[in-house]
């Protein structure tokens, strides 16, 4: 027998999606990227596994791991959906679950769509984390192709947001790959380009770490939010469109940010063994 999994979206942003709370499943990042490719494995953005909670009052523990294997602390889009799947489960109208980046918590928003409280977004340049010292507001030092002075934001992960003029225009396949890869970012970094539309909603579009373009980011859209509010374009609360729909974002005074948006089930299958190597 091998591993059952969900096939998850949410706003394009894919996912396979494994609950191993009651097997163990820690595949190598060979076996990830297997899984990932598009071609030859079932395809994702992001490979999600469910692992038993860690801690009381959380209903699991979600291990977030990109396209290319490695593994990051925090995914917004798929945090939606961890949120839903256990939401389902348990009946509930809210549920705690357990990242890397610290326990979330998501809820039942209208229209079937789901609220997650991504936490704290963080602002001090040792947690992006940078190489050195930096204004986190405006990143002079990072530039390239006509593109400078992003600001950096972690919300668990790193994220460089730029303020264009015409995000449509921005070559991401050529400049995403640059920025992801600077030296400023030691961990590497996730990328947003980002067009403000007016005080309630921005455009952006983004190059994911590890993943390349995806058709969303929950964390990056999060990121987008701060960034703009920092810097005095948006109101706190802000709809982020995305190549694949819309997040609204909003970054609360008490520092906390919410996200909400849909989820969805596209289908659930079994991994062939040619896939799996336990
Ligand atoms: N798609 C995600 C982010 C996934 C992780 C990211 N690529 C990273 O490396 O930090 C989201 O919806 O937030």
């Amino acid at each position: 027998m091998t591993r059952e999994f969900l096939k998850m979206h949410g706003l394009g942003n894919d996912f396979v999606v494994i609950d191993a709370r009651n097997t163990p499943y820690s595949p190598a990042e060979a076996e990830v990227r297997a899984i990932a490719d598009r071609k030859t494995g079932v395809g994702c953005d992001q490979f999600i596994v469910i692992e038993p909670a860690k801690t009381d009052g959380t209903a699991g523990f979600m291990r977030i791991r990109n396209a290319d294997g490695g593994e990051v602390s925090a995914c917004g889009n798929a945090s939606r959906c961890v949120g839903w799947l256990l939401m389902e489960e348990a009946g509930a109208e809210r549920v705690a679950f357990e990242t890397n980046a610290g326990i979330l918590r998501a809820s039942r928003a209208n229209n079937g769509r789901i609220t997650v409280d991504m936490g704290q977004a963080n602002l001090d340049w040792t947690q992006i984390p940078l190489a050195e010292p930096a204004d986190t507001l405006r990143l002079d030092a990072v530039s390239h192709g006509g593109f400078a002075g992003p600001t950096a934001v972690s919300m668990g992960n790193p994220h460089a947001v730029f303020f264009v003029d015409d995000a449509e225009a921005v070559p991401l396949a050529e400049v995403g790959p640059v920025f992801e890869n600077h030296p400023a970012f030691p961990q590497r970094t996730n990328v947003e380009f980002v067009q403000v539309l007016s005080p309630t909603a921005v455009r952006m579009r983004v190059w994911e770490r590890g993943a390349g373009i995806t058709q969303a980011c929950g964390t990056g859209a999060c990121a987008t939010a701060v960034a703009a509010i920092r810097r005095g374009l948006t109101n706190r609360k802000v709809d982020v469109i995305l190549d694949g729909g819309t997040l609204t974002i909003e970054w609360r005074e008490d520092g906390r940010v919410l996200m909400t948006g849909p989820v969805a089930l596209s289908y659930t299958g079994r991994l062939s063994p040619e896939l799996v190597a336990v």
